[in-house]
């Protein structure tokens, strides 16, 4: 990883050049939100508010709040992340005066309006082995170099089949296939992020709310190509926190996550000028299963706008 930084860029660190002794010193007066949006993760967003909380809440006082923001969730997890010690909030009911939106990065977007952290770290529900080290490793160049904007964490993902059993580098599928050579066909000064899709991420509340967040699974991809544009390189990081396992889904709904990032992508291509069309691209897929069975599905992405735009005090309730 170090030499990527030589190579291509970003500021490139590791979880461990930024201990927690350091870090309440450089923390000051700065405040700390953790956001964790969660859809149906009862299993795992427990573990990860408890991991949060003792070591970076009681023990060290480095965290400000813990949010989880309840997905449209059909099972247990508010009342998990609830008893675990999260404030929990159902996705329509932030802003609930606007028109709601869906998937992850409405969830994301919500989150950050509903705290009030002078940095945000966003960390999925559904990791597994987490670690305090993944939110004070993000945090490391946040609070020590005031010209650090966004930190993306970088790790290596296992891919964990039917049987259980941890493949090292099988996972971020969509990330191998799809992100990463879009990047370097087109934002190739992103080339040295290693994980763009990752979903373990902080950025400072100034800069995340000038940006729009992309819906559903768009949104970790057009939040780098949006923020190098309003930040530049020099402004973004990412710190390698080791190994992140998490719960996989199917090749059928990663299909439609790579719709909504070629749809995010596109989107992108336009908005800088670099793509001209005479009429927008389709946004229906039609996946075929088994059997014969074939389902037409929408991968539209939808989008919020930077959050500092909503100037009345009304919209932003
Ligand atoms: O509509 C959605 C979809 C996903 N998520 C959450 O976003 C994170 C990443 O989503 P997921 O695990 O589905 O994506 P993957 O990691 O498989 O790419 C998880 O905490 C999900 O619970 C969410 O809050 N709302
Ligand atoms: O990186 C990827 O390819 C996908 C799927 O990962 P796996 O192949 O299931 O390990 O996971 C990420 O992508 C999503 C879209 O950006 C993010 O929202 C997820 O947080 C991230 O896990």
């Amino acid at each position: 990883m170090a030499r990527v930084q030589e190579w291509y860029g970003p500021h490139t660190s590791t979880a461990a050049e930024w201990p927690l002794d350091a870090l309440l010193l450089a923390k000051g007066t700065t405040t700390v939100s953790v956001v964790l949006p969660a859809r149906d993760e009862e299993r795992t967003v427990g573990d990860i508010v408890r991991v949060i909380r003792r070591d970076l809440v009681e023990r060290t006082p480095l965290v400000n709040e813990i949010l989880v923001v309840d997905s449209n969730s059909t099972d247990a997890t508010a009342a998990r992340a609830a008893a675990a010690g999260a404030r929990v909030v159902a996705q329509d009911a932030v802003l609930s005066q606007l028109p709601p939106l869906t998937g992850k990065g409405e969830a994301l977007w919500k989150g950050l309006a509903a705290t009030s952290g002078d940095i945000v770290v966003f960390v999925d529900a559904d990791l597994r082995d987490f670690g305090a080290h993944f939110v004070t490793g993000l945090l490391g160049p946040l609070l020590v170099d005031p010209d650090i904007q966004f930190v993306k964490g970088a790790y290596e993902r296992p891919f964990t089949g039917a049987d259980g059993v941890p493949r090292r580098g099988g996972g971020g599928r969509v990330t191998e296939l799809v992100a990463r050579p879009l990047l370097n066909m087109f934002w190739p000064e992103l080339a040295g992020f290693a994980q763009p899709l990752g979903g373990e991420y902080a950025g400072r509340r100034a800069i995340l709310e000038q940006v729009p967040f992309v819906t559903e699974y768009g949104v970790e991809f057009g939040l780098l190509v949006d923020l190098l544009e309003l930040a530049g390189l020099d402004a973004l990081a990412q710190v390698d926190l080791g190994t992140r396992a998490h719960t996989h889904q199917s090749t059928t709904a990663l299909g439609r996550m790579a719709g909504q990032i070629l749809q995010t992508a596109w989107s992108r291509l336009e908005r800088q000028g670099r793509l001209f069309t005479a009429e927008p691209p389709a946004h229906t897929l039609l996946q075929f299963g088994l059997d014969g069975q074939a389902d037409l599905v929408d991968v539209a992405v939808a989008e919020r706008p930077p959050l500092a735009s909503l100037v009345h005090e009304e919209d932003v309730a």
